[in-house]
């Protein structure tokens, strides 16, 4: 049952309770006992961390007492003195159940669980609504970066047309490395994740899972819609190859992990286009320099023009950064008796599908070498409305034995392409097709 909740007397502090104590976590806990006087400050009321749910205590946690440490997290969100409780456990359940509960039992909520806002937003905020709690999610794309509140806030007054951006650490710290170094993809994941940047399962960060659910939320703030993770088309960097990276260098690019969402069209016929996948970029783009575990997100809006946001997309400390700027926030509208922005979803824009996404594209073939193989290629293209923009033949052992063809496609839609690459892969003269590409941010010469 939802309960109204009237903040703390003048002078009581507001209590906080903290779900997960592992990356995030644990920053979040010392900042708020390391950082009390300054946070008093400007809240106007100190702070009171009452307890933090673990799933194991007696693990020393280093400069966080022992003492707040419990197991039974439903408790603890359960409390009726309880303000604001910070869920940083991860992943769909138990974080819903207990969120739930929070809300229910009139605390507002800071969440970092991107998985999680993706796969069930709409009933958390619609909780949130009815019981006049917040629920803030700074922390959920791209780490410290402010970019929620930016288009729940500042853009709200504007028409954004497209986001685009790198929103996740691991996999732009693995493709760096294996550009820039060679590294091995392997070698490298670990190097990410003993750094504290990757899921607690990897594989949604490399299978583009994590990104994907970013670009849902990006989506579904900017284009004031309902956009789930599975709306989103999702391909992961798991199939990038040592070539691909290879090739990305001879056209002089790199190859980034891509989150894009785009509006088309107008008014009420105005979709909206997801999707999540590696792509080739031109050197020049200024994503092409976001090394690391930095993420960087571009906003195109109609009056403000280009936006870029950059900065460390992942990371304990980073991140807790951002959980902390909403902790600020909610502690003063719960100071306040107010509460900050819901869901705005009005428009109820339809997401298309990937096949009707028109992008540009980079093959690699490897075929015969002889008379007659160039113009069956390039009849294929034309066969399937694919313009070619560049064909070269790259590496030909002069034998006649076989050759690497590689392509680069004027914008084509995705179903024509696929329909294009199935074809080839039949021609007899196409030994294989040894990778598709997308290329962004590439401009018609
Ligand atoms: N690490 C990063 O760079 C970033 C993480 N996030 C998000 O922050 C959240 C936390 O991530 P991390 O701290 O990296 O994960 P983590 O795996 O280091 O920490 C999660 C903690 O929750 C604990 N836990 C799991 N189930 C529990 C339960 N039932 N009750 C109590 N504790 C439980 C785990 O034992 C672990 O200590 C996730 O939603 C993640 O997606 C968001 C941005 C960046
Ligand atoms: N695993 C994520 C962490 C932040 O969301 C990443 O690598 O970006
Ligand atoms: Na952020």
């Amino acid at each position: 049952m939802t309960e109204s909740r009237q903040p703390p007397a003048a002078g009581e502090p507001l209590r906080i309770a903290l779900l997960g104590c592992g990356v995030v976590g644990s920053e979040v806990a010392r900042l708020i006992t390391g950082s009390a006087d300054d946070l008093r400050a400007r809240i106007g009321r100190p702070l009171e961390l009452v307890g933090i749910g673990v799933r194991r205590t007696g693990i020393e946690r280093p400069g966080i007492d022992p003492a707040l440490f419990t197991t039974d997290t439903a408790a603890l969100v359960a409390r009726d003195d309880v303000d604001i409780v910070i869920e940083l456990i991860g992943g769909i359940e138990p974080a819903r159940s207990l969120i739930t509960s929070a809300i229910d039992h009139g605390a507002s909520v800071i969440t970092a669980n991107k998985a999680l806002l993706a796969e069930d937003g709409a009933s958390l905020f619609a909780a949130a609504e009815q019981a006049g709690v917040d629920l803030y999610f700074e922390a959920a794309v791209a780490g410290a970066i402010p970019i929620i509140r930016p288009l729940r806030e500042s853009l709200v007054g504007d028409e954004i047309t497209q986001v685009m951006g790198i929103v996740n650490g691991t996999t732009n710290f693995i493709l760096d490395k294996m550009h820039s170094q060679g590294a091995g993809y392997a070698d490298v994941l670990a190097e990410a994740q003993a750094l504290g940047y990757a899921e607690a399962d990897p594989t949604a960060d490399v299978e583009g899972f994590d990104a994907a659910a970013k670009a849902a939320i990006l989506a579904g703030l900017a284009f004031h819609s309902r956009v789930s993770g599975a709306d989103v088309h999702r391909e992961g960097i798991t199939e990038v190859t040592r070539s691909d990276i290879a090739s990305a260098r001879d056209m002089g690019c790199v190859v980034k992990l891509l989150a894009i969402c785009e509006l088309s069209g107008d008014g009420a016929d105005a979709t909206i286009n997801a999707r999540v996948h590696p792509a080739m970029i031109p050197d020049s783009h200024p994503l092409a320099s976001v090394g690391g575990a930095y993420n960087a997100v571009f906003v195109q809006s109609r009056s403000a023009g280009q936006l870029m946001f950059y900065g460390p997309g992942a990371g304990g400390s980073p991140t807790a950064s951002a959980v902390l700027g909403d902790l600020v926030t909610v502690a003063r509208n719960r100071v306040r008796e107010t509460s900050g922005p819901g869901e705005s979803s009005y428009a109820r824009r339809p997401v298309r599908s990937i096949g009707e996404v028109v992008t540009r594209y980079h093959l690699s073939l490897e075929v015969d070498d002889r008379a007659g193989v160039l113009a069956a290629i390039a009849n294929c293209f034309a066969e399937h409305d694919v313009s070619v923009q560049t064909l070269r033949q790259v590496t030909s052992p002069g034998d006649g034995a076989e050759a690497r063809i590689v392509v680069v496609t004027h914008p084509a839609p995705d179903a024509a392409l696929s329909a294009c690459v199935t074809a080839l892969s039949d021609l007899p003269a196409v030994h294989e097709v040894l990778s598709v590409m997308r290329v962004e941010g590439m401009t018609t010469p």
